[in-house]
């Protein structure tokens, strides 16, 4: 598809993608820049790409893509750094969880001729380093934020990469998708890290253990706390006001579950709990199959979906279908 494509940093996102593009056959020559040496020498001898240095204008020098994979505080720097070596006529993405922060940081410094278009592909590991793998993204969605007036056979090519890394595409604007993210995606994780933290205090206060007892739902609940915490601390620096704005919508709900826990307004909570219930059958119905380390396997590869069709097609036990919340699923 490409000459030649420069992946600047080389973390899960840049060595996923360094991976399935050698294997895809996407670039005649894979250009990768990292400020960490160590990680570098390591990317060099998993063979992640053709040349490797630690100066990024190198690595984007002549290329038709490029991909900066950094975390998104670092995204204004690089693209200082990246600008002046940019080949006029090529398509310059970058991958950050935050698009607004990203954007505002990167598209000033953008020179005229190359085709700026943000994305972010919506899947992750907890590992850091360059413990990516190249079926990262297979049926993951890359939402694609074109800025106005992308030029649309850039931005279909670049579709079409992201489709033969084995994405779904998806488009929305900057805002939408930082909203979207805040409750999805970074709320969960900031209550991952706090529920964590509240077992913890609670060991400390009560001297006795509590986390040693924790039944599947917790190490279900906690499991995103595992997570990078720079990765972690970079989105609330950077997605802050959507963060805050579903943090308190979230409170408000939390406030009145609370309300109907006091009342003993049991009527209340079955018809939310059910509804909740509903909602998570119906993700798990559309093929969004979750597994324990977060990664949602290919439904194509590992026969998923038909497996997830039999558990809730209906039968005379369960004539509305059934559901089974098993999170390995
Ligand atoms: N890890 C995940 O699950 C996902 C991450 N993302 C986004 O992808 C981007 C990359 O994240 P990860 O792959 O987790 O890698 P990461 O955030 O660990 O960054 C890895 C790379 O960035 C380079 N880097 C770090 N600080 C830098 C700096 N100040 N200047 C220049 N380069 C620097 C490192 O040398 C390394 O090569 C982030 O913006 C993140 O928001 C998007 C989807 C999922
Ligand atoms: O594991 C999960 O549920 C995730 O939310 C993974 C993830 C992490 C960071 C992203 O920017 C996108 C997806």
């Amino acid at each position: 598809m490409f000459g030649k494509i420069g992946l600047v940093g080389i973390g899960p996102i840049g060595s996923s993608l360094a991976r399935v593009i050698c294997r895809e056959r996407l670039a005649g020559h894979i250009a990768i820049a990292s400020g960490g040496i160590e990680t570098l020498k390591r990317a060099e001898k998993l063979k992640l790409g053709d040349t490797y240095t630690t100066e990024a204008n190198e690595a984007v020098r002549g290329a038709d893509l490029v991909v900066v994979s950094v975390p998104v505080g670092a995204s204004g720097a690089v693209a200082e750094e990246i600008e002046p070596a940019l080949k006029e006529g090529a398509i310059l993405t970058e991958v950050g969880s935050a698009k607004v922060s990203a954007i505002a940081q990167m598209q000033p410094v953008v020179p005229e001729g190359v085709h700026f278009i943000p994305g972010h592909p919506l899947t992750g590991t907890e590992k850091s380093g360059d413990a990516g793998f190249a079926d990262l993204f297979e049926n993951r969605w890359c939402i694609l934020t074109p800025l106005e007036g992308t030029d649309l056979t850039a931005l279909e090519k670049l579709s079409e990469f992201w489709r033969r890394c084995g994405a779904n595409i998806g488009t929305t604007d900057p805002q939408h998708h930082d909203t979207t993210l805040a409750l999805v995606s970074h709320l969960p994780h900031i209550i991952a890290y706090n529920i964590v933290g509240t077992a913890a205090d609670l060991e400390t206060v009560t001297k006795s253990k509590v986390i040693k007892y924790s039944a599947s739902g917790f190490r279900d609940l906690t499991r995103l706390a595992a997570s990078d915490p720079r990765t972690w601390h970079d989105m609330c620096l950077h997605n802050r006001d959507a963060i805050l704005e579903m943090m308190a919508r979230f409170l408000e709900d939390l406030a009145h579950l609370q309300r109907a826990i006091r009342w003993g307004e049991g009527d209340k909570l079955f018809d939310f709990f059910t509804r909740a219930r509903a909602i998570r059958c119906s993700i798990i119905e559309e093929g969004q199959n979750i597994d324990a380390s977060g990664y949602i396997p290919s439904a194509r590869q590992s026969g998923i979906r038909r497996s997830l069709a039999q558990q809730t097609a209906p039968s005379p036990r369960h004539p509305q279908g059934r559901c089974q919340l098993d999170p390995s699923l």
